[in-house]
C-alpha cells in the first residue's frame, strides 16, 4: 500500500503553533489600530485636538492602503515574494508607522505649528501622527492579508476555518484590550500622558515582530518538508501579473467582495458612533455609554471560532453569511425604531450583532480560496481588503455628515460644554440599507456557488 507522505502540516502541534505566532502578530496589530479611539477625551483636553483632527487624523488609516494602492501592490508583493518577505516587510512597516506616531504626539517640537496640506489645515502633530499612522495601516492591513495566506498554507483541507476564526478571535482581543486600558494607561502613576498607550503598542509590535521573525523559521521549515517543486511546476504557479484580471473577471469573487464592503460598512463605522448613540437615543451616561458597544469585540471572541469551527465540518458557508446578513438588517431596523429606547434593548440588540459579526466574517474569509487559486489568494485578499477600506473610510463620513445635516435636534449642556443633540434614525437606517445590500449579495453568492460548483456549502475538512 502507498504510504502518504507526512509534511509540517500534517503535525497538529506544529499548525496550531504556527497560528499562535502569527495570530500574536495581528493582536499588536490591532491594539495599534484602536488604542487612540478611546482617547478622543484626553486628545481634546491635554493636546488640543479638535473633533475634526481626531476625524483627519483616523482617515489616515485608508489614505495610502486606498489612494495610494498600496494594499494591492502589498497584494502583489505576497503572491510573487511569498510569505516570510512580505510579512517580514509588513510587521517592520507596522513598527515604523508606530514610531513616527509616537513620537508626534510625545514630542513639543511641533507645538503651535499649523498646517495646510492641499485643502486640508491642522495641527502638525494630527498631519504627523497621520502620517505614522497611514504607514503603520499599509503594514496592519498587508499582515492581515499575509497571515490569511498563512493560515491557508497551513490549514487546507483541514481546519481553516476554524484557523482564521482563532486568528480573528485573537486579533479581536487586541481591539478589547485597546478600549479597556488605553484611558487608564494614560491615566496611570498620576500624570495623564496620551503618548503612553502608544509606546504601550510599539513595545507590543516589537514583540509581534519577533514573534513573525519566529515564525519564519517555521515556515522555512515547512516548505523543507513539503515535495519539491520541478522548474516547469514552479513557472506555472508563479504569480503573473495578468493573473489580477482573472481575479477581477470572476463573478463570486466580486461578490464576496460587495458583501464584504456592506457587511464591514455596517459595523465597523456603526460602532465609532455606537457611543453617541446610546447617549443620544437610550440615555446612557457618558461614563458608561462605551461599555455597551464594547461587549461586541469580546463577543465576538468565542463566536467566531465556534461558527468557523461549524463551517469547516458541517459546511453551510452561504447559509451562515445570508443569516448574519439578516441578523444584522434586524439589528440595525430595530435600533432605529424610536421608541425602542430602554438601555437593556441597546444591550440585547448590541449582543445579536456580535453573533451577525461572528458568522459572517467566519465563512466569508475561508470561502476565498474556494473560489481563486492559491497563486492569487493573496492579491485576490488584497483586493478586497482594498474594496472594503473605500466603506471603512467612507460610510463614517457619510454618517457624520448625514447627522450634521438631517439629524441635529437641539443642544444641551455637558460636562460644561455644549453639545448637538441626534436624532438617530435615519443614520440607523442607512445602516439598515447597507445590510439589506449585503443579504442581496449573500443570496447571489449562494446562487454562483450553485452554479460554478465552489463547494462553499461544503466542509472544508476533508476526510
Ligand atoms: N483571516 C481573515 C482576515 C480578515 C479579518 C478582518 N480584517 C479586515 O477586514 C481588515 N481589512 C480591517 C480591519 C480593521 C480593524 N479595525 C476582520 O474581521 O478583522
Amino acid at each position: 500500500m502507498e504510504k502518504i507522505r507526512q509534511t509540517l502540516r500534517d503535525s497538529a502541534a506544529a499548525r496550531w503553533t504556527a497560528l499562535a505566532v502569527v495570530a500574536f502578530t495581528m493582536l499588536c496589530g490591532y491594539y495599534l489600530t484602536d488604542v487612540v479611539a478611546p482617547l478622543k477625551g484626553l486628545l481634546e483636553g491635554k493636546l488640543g485636538w479638535g473633533s475634526s483632527d481626531f476625524g483627519f487624523f483616523n482617515s489616515a488609516y485608508g489614505w495610502f492602503n486606498v489612494f495610494l494602492g498600496m494594499l494591492i501592490v502589498g497584494g502583489i508583493i505576497l503572491d510573487k515574494m511569498g510569505v516570510r518577505f512580505t510579512g517580514l516587510m509588513a510587521t517592520i512597516i507596522m513598527v515604523c508607522g508606530t514610531i513616527i506616531k509616537f513620537w508626534a504626539i510625545s514630542t513639543h517640537s511641533l507645538d503651535g505649528q499649523v498646517w495646510k496640506v492641499l485643502w486640508f489645515e491642522a495641527p502638525a502633530q494630527v498631519f504627523i501622527a497621520g502620517l505614522g499612522f497611514a504607514i503603520f495601516a499599509v503594514g496592519v492591513e498587508v499582515a492581515g492579508i499575509t497571515v490569511s495566506k498563512i493560515i491557508y498554507k497551513w490549514f487546507k483541507g483541514k481546519e481553516l476555518a476554524l484557523a482564521m476564526g482563532l486568528e480573528m478571535a485573537t486579533a479581536r482581543l487586541g481591539t478589547g484590550l485597546a478600549i479597556a486600558t488605553a484611558v487608564p494607561i494614560a491615566k496611570a502613576f498620576g500624570v495623564v500622558d496620551v503618548s503612553r498607550p502608544i509606546l504601550l503598542a510599539l513595545i507590543l509590535l516589537c514583540i509581534g515582530l519577533l514573534s513573525f521573525v519566529m515564525y519564519m523559521f517555521m515556515d522555512k521549515k515547512l516548505d523543507a518538508s513539503e515535495v519539491q517543486k520541478t522548474q516547469a511546476e514552479m513557472d506555472e504557479d508563479a504569480f503573473k501579473i495578468s493573473d489580477i484580471f482573472k481575479i477581477i473577471t470572476n463573478k463570486g469573487w466580486w461578490y464576496i467582495a460587495i458583501l464584504c464592503v456592506l457587511f464591514y460598512s455596517a459595523v465597523f463605522p456603526f460602532l465609532k458612533y455606537a457611543t453617541d448613540l446610546m447617549i443620544n437615543k437610550f440615555g446612557v451616561s457618558e461614563e458608561l455609554a462605551g461599555t455597551i458597544p464594547s461587549m461586541l469585540p469580546f463577543g465576538t471572541i468565542l463566536l467566531t471560532p465556534f461558527f468557523g469551527n461549524l463551517y469547516d465540518r458541517k459546511g453551510k458557508g452561504a447559509t451562515i453569511m445570508i443569516i448574519g446578513s439578516l441578523l444584522i438588517i434586524a439589528v440595525h431596523a430595530l435600533f432605529s425604531v424610536p421608541f425602542l429606547h430602554h438601555w437593556i434593548m441597546a444591550i440585547i440588540l448590541i449582543l445579536v450583532l456580535g453573533v451577525g459579526f461572528s458568522l459572517v466574517p467566519s465563512a466569508m474569509w475561508p470561502s476565498v480560496p474556494k473560489i481563486i487559486p492559491e497563486k492569487q489568494l493573496g492579491t485576490a485578499y488584497a483586493l478586497i481588503f482594498w474594496v472594503q477600506n473605500w466603506g471603512l473610510m467612507g460610510v463614517p463620513a457619510l454618517i457624520g455628515w448625514v447627522l450634521e445635516k438631517y439629524c441635529i435636534t437641539g443642544q444641551v449642556v455637558r460636562d460644561g460644554l455644549t453639545v448637538n443633540t441626534y436624532n438617530y434614525t435615519l443614520p440607523m437606517l442607512i445602516f439598515t440599507g447597507f445590510g439589506v445590500l449585503a443579504l442581496i449579495f449573500a443570496f447571489l453568492l449562494k446562487i454562483e456557488d450553485k452554479k460554478k460548483g465552489y463547494g462553499l456549502q461544503l466542509p472544508n475538512i476533508v476526510k
